[in-house]
Parts: structure tokens; C-alpha cells; sequence
């Protein structure tokens, strides 16, 4: 099975690069247009065209995905905003006299399941933990947990997370649980790293929580390359407000490579 497996070229490395493809077409749009769109695309059938979604010419399912990190109406005006901000810097070609330019900001889509949208991955998905949802996903109800979205800076070799913490995240009477913080910061390093060094996983993560973050709150997860030495990428953490003046958390975080095998057991 492995052997099958390992011939299909299925694994991680795909989901993230796959992520990348499909974040093209929703650029330079602003939350307001892209909260329209999204409202609309849930009126409509799972084929419907008009979704900003299906501008992916090479997605090979035809069904389509449903990307977490759109805006919903939960969403506060802090949050809208700094989605705006960031969004308005992603790669829509702009004319620079008569060359095109690309900007370095990319928004990443996200999904609530890692394996099913890799190229070929839904073989996969009925192989393993076909109920399996990502962590930071599996609530419906928009708002009560984890609302963000990642956008990486490909020249700078970083990333800005834009995250509101939802009532459900409670540690400290009226402010966010540590852990749903070391989560967010998992993925949002973690995410870096998958866009930069393909397959990996979590070998280490350090935190610092310097101040408390209230319920509710939004802030930046911004995160960046700090080096790659062979197999382990290096990444560094900042969790600040959304202008930059309160530091809650900072952290380090080593990934290490992995081959898809050692997600079955395998170490090659
Ligand atoms: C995706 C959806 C989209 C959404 C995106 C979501 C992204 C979410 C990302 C979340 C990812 C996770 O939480 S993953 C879940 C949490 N993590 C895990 O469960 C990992 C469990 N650990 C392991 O499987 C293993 O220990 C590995 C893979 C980390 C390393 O094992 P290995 O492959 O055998 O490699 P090994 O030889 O031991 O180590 C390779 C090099 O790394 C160093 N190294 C290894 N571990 C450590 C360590 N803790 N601290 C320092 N250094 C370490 C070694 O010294 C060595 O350095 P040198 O001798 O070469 O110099």
C-alpha cells in the first residue's frame, strides 16, 4: 500500500503547494466584495462558476473546496480591515508602465481537511481517518473559535496571520488559552515552513506569552524565516495587535522534512 502510495505522489507537499495554486483570484479584493461573493457561492450549487474559487483552471476534482480564510459575518471591523490591508498587497499583476508586476503578498487558502484537496489526496482521505478534520477547522460556527487567514511575503520568505479569537478559546477568565495560541502559532510557522520547505512537521516550538490577549481580540501572527540548515527550517514568531504596539507572544520553531512515509510509519 505504501509502495502505491509513494507512486502516486501523493503527500503534503502537494496540499501546500496546492494551496498556493488555488489562492490566485482573489486578490485586490476587498472583504465587502469578497463577503458578497462568498454569500452568493453558498446560494448556489457546489458547481457554481462564479465562485472566486473556480478560477482554478487546474484543480483535477470537480468538486470544490470551501476556503475557511474568506471573510465571514463574524468578522470584526478590526479584522476586516487588516484583511483589507494585507489583501491589497496580493499578486494581482499591475501594469508598471508596460511591464507587469507581481507583488510578493500571496493570501493562502485554507481548508478544514490537510489530505483530501492534495492532488490525488482524496484516495488518500478514504485510506486514513476519512472523518479526520484539521484542528483549527473543525468548528462550524463561525466566530466561536479560530477565524483567520495567512498571507505570505514570497520575497521576504514571511508571513502575516490576521486571527480572532472566538468566545470558545477562553483560559484565563476573559482572555485567550494559552494553548489556542501555541496552536495558532503551529499553524501559522508551520505553514511558512510547508510553503518553503515542503513536507514537515512540528520538531519544536518555544513561546514566550508576554502579555494577555483578551477574547475576542485580533491580532497579527506575523512569522519568518530565521535560516534552513539541511532538513530543519528555523522560524521565528511575533503575536502583536494589529498596529503593532502590544506584543502578546514570541516564539521559535524548528520544522524538520519528512518524506509522506513517515506519516504511515515509515522513516524513508
Ligand atoms: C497541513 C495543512 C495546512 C494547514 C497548515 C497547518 C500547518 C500546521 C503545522 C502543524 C504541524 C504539527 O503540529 S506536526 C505535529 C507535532 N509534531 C510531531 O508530532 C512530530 C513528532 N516527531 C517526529 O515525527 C520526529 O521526531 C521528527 C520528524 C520531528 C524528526 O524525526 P526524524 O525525521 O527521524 O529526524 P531526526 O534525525 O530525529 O532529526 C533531524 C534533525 O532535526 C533535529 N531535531 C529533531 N527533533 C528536534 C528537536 N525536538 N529539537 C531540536 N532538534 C531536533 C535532529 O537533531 C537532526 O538534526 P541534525 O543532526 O540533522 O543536525
Amino acid at each position: 500500500m505504501l509502495g502505491q502510495i509513494a507512486r502516486r505522489r501523493l503527500g503534503l507537499l502537494l496540499l501546500l503547494h496546492g494551496q498556493q495554486r488555488l489562492s490566485n483570484g482573489l486578490n485586490g479584493v476587498s472583504f465587502n466584495q469578497l463577503l458578497s461573493k462568498e454569500t452568493h457561492r453558498h446560494t448556489q450549487s457546489s458547481f457554481n462558476t462564479s465562485s472566486p474559487i473556480s478560477t482554478m483552471s487546474l484543480w483535477p476534482f470537480s468538486f470544490q473546496p470551501r476556503d475557511f480564510s474568506l471573510p465571514n459575518s463574524s468578522w470584526s471591523p478590526e479584522m476586516c480591515k487588516a484583511y483589507d490591508h494585507y489583501n491589497a498587497l496580493c499578486d494581482t499583476d499591475t501594469e508598471n508602465g508596460e511591464e507587469k508586476k507581481r507583488a510578493p503578498w500571496k493570501k493562502l487558502p485554507s481548508y478544514n481537511r490537510s489530505i483530501k484537496y492534495a492532488t490525488g489526496g482524496i484516495h488518500l482521505s478514504k485510506l486514513i481517518q476519512a472523518k479526520a478534520r484539521l484542528f483549527t477547522r473543525n468548528v462550524k460556527e463561525q466566530g466561536a473559535t479560530f477565524e483567520y487567514v495567512v498571507f505570505v511575503n514570497k520575497e521576504e520568505k514571511s508571513c502575516v496571520c490576521v486571527f480572532q479569537a472566538g468566545r470558545l478559546l477562553e483560559g484565563a477568565p476573559g482572555h485567550v488559552h494559552g494553548g489556542a495560541i501555541a496552536t495558532m502559532i503551529d499553524t501559522v510557522t508551520g505553514s511558512l515552513a510547508g510553503y518553503l520547505s515542503g513536507p514537515i512537521m512540528t520538531a519544536n516550538l518555544n513561546l514566550d506569552y508576554r502579555n494577555p490577549m483578551p477574547l475576542g481580540s485580533v491580532v497579527l501572527i506575523h512569522s519568518a524565516l530565521d535560516r534552513i540548515e539541511g532538513r530543519k527550517t528555523f522560524i521565528t514568531c511575533k503575536v502583536t495587535s494589529t498596529d503593532e504596539s502590544k506584543l502578546y507572544t514570541e516564539a521559535t520553531a524548528l520544522f524538520v522534512s519528512i518524506s509522506v512515509g513517515h506519516l504511515f510509519g515509515s522513516r524513508n
